[in-house]
């Protein structure tokens, strides 16, 4: 178990995160809120890059895996190269090709340097970097920023079957996402979950 127990994060002089409570079991748990409520904050404090001001965080020391909101790519790199840079040196390009075409990149785009890439093809670089990890903990923040309209159901399942059996939180505006992967939903609001 994931356990988040009376968290505080206090952020340019005030509380962001307040007394918040969160089980974070195998299983997806979807977390939803107005902008600026602290739904990245608190993905970030899963990751370990938050530390908070006060509160427990216990995550057992496990390995971690994230979709941030911004894709954190290396823009000289090429896809499969940007992948890679987070898996064993035994996964091979053609292992991560295939990842990047199961989520909809066109093989032409596999060896060109992301810089030159869309915005929604960078997007599922992020993706596929996060899936091919093996990551017990899984943070997803809006992972479907950019995906056309078309790509996002089967987007969506595959995130869903990467991250079984995996402790995996989603921050998504879209209730739909949460629904696809099954995710228990709870909303952000005054610095806590709220059911
Ligand atoms: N480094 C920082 N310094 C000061 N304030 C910050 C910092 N980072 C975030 N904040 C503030 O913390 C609050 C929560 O930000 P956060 O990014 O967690 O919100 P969010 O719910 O993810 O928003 P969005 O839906 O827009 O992505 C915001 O009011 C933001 O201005």
């Amino acid at each position: 178990m994931i356990r988040l127990r009376g968290v505080g994060v206090r952020l340019g002089g005030r509380w962001v995160l307040r007394g918040l409570d969160l089980d974070l079991p195998v299983g997806v748990v979807a977390v939803t809120g107005p902008n600026g409520v602290g739904k990245t904050t608190l993905g970030r404090v899963l990751l370990g890059l938050v530390v908070p001001d006060e509160g427990e965080v216990r995550t057992d020391g496990c390995r971690r895996a994230a979709v941030f909101q911004e894709d954190r790519l290396c823009p000289h790199l090429d896809a499969v190269a940007n992948v890679r840079l987070v898996l064993p040196r035994d996964v091979t390009r053609d292992a991560v090709r295939a990842e990047l075409a199961d989520l909809g990149l066109p093989d032409e785009a596999h060896d060109r340097p992301v810089r030159e890439l869309s915005g929604g093809q960078r997007r599922r670089v992020a993706i596929a970097r996060a899936l091919l990890t093996d990551a017990p903990l899984v943070v997803l923040d809006e992972p479907l920023t950019g995906i056309d309209e078309d790509a996002r159901g089967h987007v969506l399942d595959r995130v869903a079957q990467a991250c079984a059996g995996r402790h995996t939180l989603l921050v998504s505006h879209d209730a739909r996402d949460a629904e696809r992967l099954g995710a228990r939903l709870v909303g952000l609001a005054d610095g806590t979950l709220v059911p």
